[in-house]
């Protein structure tokens, strides 16, 4: 049997506008903010580590890397638009061999100096 995880995380009975780009769902008071990468006990929305016997070993490390990742590139670095005119962000998916999206984020980012 083949279970189609994109296809739960996306069903139109469970989520409100299921493509459209809203991570503030995920927020207190969001209608998933009981969601995260463990799936629930009750019901499954979304499970990007899997569930049951094979899920992944490595959910930990993951997030924790994820994390860490995101304080480090806001933290250490400034984020500007680009010289040259900003396209913007689509994240309409691309069915390429991996999924990509129509155009992916562009911007100028400087080392943070110490005293800025
Ligand atoms: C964002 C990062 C990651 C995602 C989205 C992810 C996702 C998944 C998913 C969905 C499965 C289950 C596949 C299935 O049902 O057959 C899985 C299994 C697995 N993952 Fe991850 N994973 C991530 C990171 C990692 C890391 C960092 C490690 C190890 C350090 C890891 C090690 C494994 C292993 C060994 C399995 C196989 C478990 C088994 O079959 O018993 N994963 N992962």
């Amino acid at each position: 049997m083949q279970v189609s995880v994109g296809a739960i995380g996306r069903y139109i009975k469970t989520w409100t506008d299921p493509d459209e780009f809203r991570p503030e769902r995920f927020l207190p008071g969001g209608e998933a903010e009981d969601v995260g990468p463990l799936p629930g006990p009750k019901e499954i929305r979304m499970m990007p580590f899997g569930t049951g016997h094979r899920f992944c070993p490595g959910v930990g490390l993951a997030m924790m890397n994820i994390k860490c990742l995101l304080a480090v590139l806001v933290h250490e670095f400034q984020w500007k638009p680009p010289t040259e005119g900003c396209a913007g962000v689509d994240v309409t998916e691309l069915n390429t061999f991996v999924k990509g999206m129509k155009t992916s984020l562009s911007a100028r980012l400087t080392r943070r100096t110490l005293s800025s």
